[in-house]
């Protein structure tokens, strides 16, 4: 049973000065967005939870996820997901050795081929193991990806800009898939758009950060 991802009075400073703070809890099934202007650090605010944050900033506050405070876990051990507007999937490798690397390790090959081959089905891509990844359209990829950090058992789903590189149709169907996938697993879901479409589909509430940088810096 997942309990959300809360927030707990985060604030991500650049240089001693505040760019973003949010204190908020996301319930499992519940969508967040948030938008505002380029540089606000919205990204930023996406690597603190994933534990990525660059050297350049400091995060203060705490992030607690199904009840657990996983401000000091190690990324990798987060369990924490998160879809950008690359898809990042290995290029030398096949769609099904792509999603091999979202499975956690141990079971038989046939397991782990019968779990690829399910994810693939999840998304309308039955058959497509064997396949290049340069062989895919834009979509296709996008939902290789979702399926890559799915199978991965995340406990909370973040978005940066997931849909930004596909055109309006198929923004509007991976959108619909990646929210009914996430759904489907009760996930709290953080995502981070500058389009208004994208938000409204989401359905849920939208946090838009300030308008203006606070340091006084041109975004
Ligand atoms: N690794 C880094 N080191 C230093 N500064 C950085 C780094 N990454 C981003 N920045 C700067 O920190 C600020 C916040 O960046 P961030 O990418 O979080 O903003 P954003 O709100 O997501 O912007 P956008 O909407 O354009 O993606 C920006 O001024 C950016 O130039």
């Amino acid at each position: 049973m997942h309990d959300g991802l809360e927030l707990k009075d985060v604030t991500i400073r650049k240089g001693g000065n505040v760019l973003l703070s949010l204190s908020r809890k996301i319930e499992p099934g519940e969508v967040l967005s948030i938008m505002g202007p380029s540089g606000i650090g919205k990204s930023t605010l996406l690597s603190f939870i994933t534990g990525t944050l660059a050297p350049a900033f400091e995060g203060e506050g705490r992030i607690v996820l199904d009840g657990n405070d996983i401000t000091e876990v190690r990324p990798d051990k987060r369990r924490v997901g998160i879809l950008f507007q690359d898809d990042l999937l290995f290029p030398h490798l096949s769609v099904g050795a792509n999603l091999a690397f979202g499975l956690a390790s141990g079971g038989s090959k046939a397991e782990r081929t019968a779990k690829i081959e399910e994810a693939l089905a999840e998304v309308g891509l039955e058959g497509y193991a064997n396949r290049d990844p340069a062989t895919l359209s834009g979509g296709q990829k996008a939902r290789v990806a979702l399926m890559r950090m799915l199978l991965s058992e995340p406990c909370a789903l973040l978005l940066d800009e997931a849909f930004s590189r596909l055109d309006a149709d198929r923004r509007a169907q991976v959108r619909s898939l990646v929210f009914a996938r996430a759904m489907d697993r009760n996930l709290p879901v953080l995502m981070v758009t500058h389009d208004a479409e994208d938000a409204k589909a989401a359905g849920g509430e939208v946090i838009t950060l300030g308008t203006s940088t606070p340091t006084g810096e041109a975004p």
